[in-house]
């Protein structure tokens, strides 16, 4: 059983091949960006920041035995093919952020008169590698920010006694299959264990990729948790009759005005979890933010293929002949949203463009 989705040495890159999951943990070699490309369209690799790190370091493995002939070739082929990686899978705005960071960084080395060709293909290759150190870094401290947050909320409002545990629910998966490690939204569960203030954590299926019970029940159980399962048509019954204190979920792009997509579903908990007056957190490092979007409506919602609804395995579950819409994402309102964890703190969503530019600018 292992929980490293990603595995990686300068000239090797490996995935552990999540659609496998939970009956077989494989890994699979991505020798190139023809491999990254379809290891994140055919999510065998998924996760907004797995998405990314995977893409960059496919670049990596493919430019490290190359030799370039000018810094000018190397950096049109670093564009060319990061461009194409971005295209696996349109909504998680990761991979974008990233791809336009390292061609920044590709057009700065080229302009460096100081470097050569040689000089400027290592750096390029760090700055790939030091993503996933950073990713790991980041979702410690969404956990400790969101941990101490929801913490701090159930104290104020719900008159449990001080120090008393905490009962939250969770979609889809955030946790070290999502991303190079710990996890977002599931940080966030990690570090109240840690704390020994985990009372419960609930996990949804997530139809109809089911994130939730192959993935996320297989990091809980892992971890050994105290943790169930749930269908996600359960999630109103949950919150009516189960005393949750916080729903906490990941993004896959934050926009300007705070409106979040993430995994289709979010969106209904987020209106349940209102009605219920159970604060909902989204947590989200801030490469999942595009502030370059004022709001949810300018998100492209990936669809997905109808096999994914009408088969589980090579299993026909729906009729066939039936039509099927099934997009892979919803956007939850801002107003929806209590706040967003980064790992630079908390924001409620309309701080969120202030805060972040602030942190930018600083
Ligand atoms: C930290 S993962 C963020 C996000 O990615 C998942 O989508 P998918 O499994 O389709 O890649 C899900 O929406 C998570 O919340």
């Amino acid at each position: 059983m292992s929980l490293q989705s990603i595995k990686y040495s300068r000239g090797s890159l490996e995935i552990l091949d999540q659609l496998l999951l939970p009956v077989q943990s494989k890994y699979v070699a991505v020798r190139g960006v023809e491999d990254g490309w379809k290891v994140i369209n055919k999510m065998q690799v998924r996760g907004a920041p797995a998405i990314a790190i995977v893409g960059c370091l496919s670049l990596a493995v493919e430019i490290h035995p190359e030799e370039f002939g000018s810094k000018k070739s190397l950096r049109q082929e670093v564009e060319g093919k990061l461009n194409y990686l971005v295209s696996a899978r349109p909504t998680a705005v990761n991979m974008k952020i990233a791809a336009d960071e390292l061609l920044v960084l590709a057009n700065d080395l080229t302009k460096d008169e100081t470097i050569d060709v040689g000089e400027m293909k290592q750096r390029f290759l760090s700055a790939t590698e030091a993503m996933l150190k950073k990713d790991i870094a980041d979702n410690r401290a969404i956990g400790a920010h969101g941990a101490k947050a929801i913490l701090q909320r159930v104290a104020e409002t719900s008159g449990a006694p001080a120090g008393a545990g905490v009962r939250v629910l969770t979609h889809c998966n955030t946790g070290s299959l999502a991303t190079a490690g710990y996890g977002t939204a599931l940080g966030v569960v990690r570090q109240l264990a840690e704390l020994g203030k985990l009372e419960h954590v609930y996990c949804t299926e997530t139809r109809p990729y089911n994130q939730g019970a192959r993935l996320t029940a297989y990091e809980l159980v892992h971890e050994k948790f105290p943790a169930t399962l749930v269908l996600d048509s359960m999630v109103a019954a949950l919150l009516r009759a189960k005393n949750v204190a916080a729903v906490v979920v990941g993004a896959d792009r934050v926009a300007a005005n705070g409106d979040t997509a993430n995994k289709i579903g979010t969106y209904q908990i987020a209106v349940v979890a209102k009605h219920h007056d159970v604060p909902f957190y989204v947590a989200a490092p801030l490469t999942s933010i595009d502030l370059a979007i004022p709001g949810g409506d300018h998100i492209i919602i990936e669809e997905r293929p109808d096999r994914e609804m009408t088969h589980v395995g090579e299993h026909r579950i729906a009729a066939p002949g039936i039509n099927c819409w099934n997009p892979a994402f919803d956007v939850t309102p801002a107003a929806l949203i209590t706040g967003i964890i980064t790992e630079r703190g908390v924001f409620k969503p309309a701080e969120l463009k202030e805060a972040i530019n602030k942190l930018l600018d600083s």
